[in-house]
């Protein structure tokens, strides 16, 4: 099995309005993400799927998210935008989109909401 991983970035404002803290009140991160997808096969180029690709597909997603306010995005109109459903998110749309239904599925997506601050979501671990 080969595992392949991609890094990208977004900017985006939220609060957490239950929160016993300053999160409650109205910021921005630099969330960093990281997608893994995983396949066994290979093409006639020696690839999985190439990373350009997958840089695209995972782009889409991470563009309804960049420089919006979470809190008022369909996807975060029941659950508050942390990083946990903010990775859910994410991996929930890709492993929707049909490029990730055959033989290439979406392993795990992390996000980082600082530089110390990450979640993992692996629904298949
Ligand atoms: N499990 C989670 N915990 C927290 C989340 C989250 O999404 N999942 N989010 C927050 C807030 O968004 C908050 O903005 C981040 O809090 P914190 O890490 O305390 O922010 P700092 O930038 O001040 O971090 P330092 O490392 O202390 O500088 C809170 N918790
Ligand atoms: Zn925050």
């Amino acid at each position: 099995m080969y595992e392949l991983t991609i890094i990208t970035e977004f900017e985006a404002a939220h609060q957490l309005p239950d929160y016993p803290g300053k999160c409650s009140r109205l910021h921005g991160h630099n969330w960093k993400v990281e997608v893994t997808v995983c396949g066994q096969e290979l093409n006639h180029l020696g690839m999985v799927m190439d990373f350009k690709d997958l840089k695209a597909e995972v782009g889409k997603v991470v563009d309804t998210l960049d420089h919006y306010y979470l809190n008022d995005l369909p996807a975060f109109k029941s659950t508050n935008p942390t990083a946990e459903y903010i990775a859910k998110y994410i991996y929930d749309t890709l492993a929707n989109n049909s490029v990730f239904q055959q033989g290439i599925s979406i392993r795990c997506v992390q996000v980082w909401e600082s530089p110390r601050s990450a979640v993992k979501y692996c629904p298949q671990e």
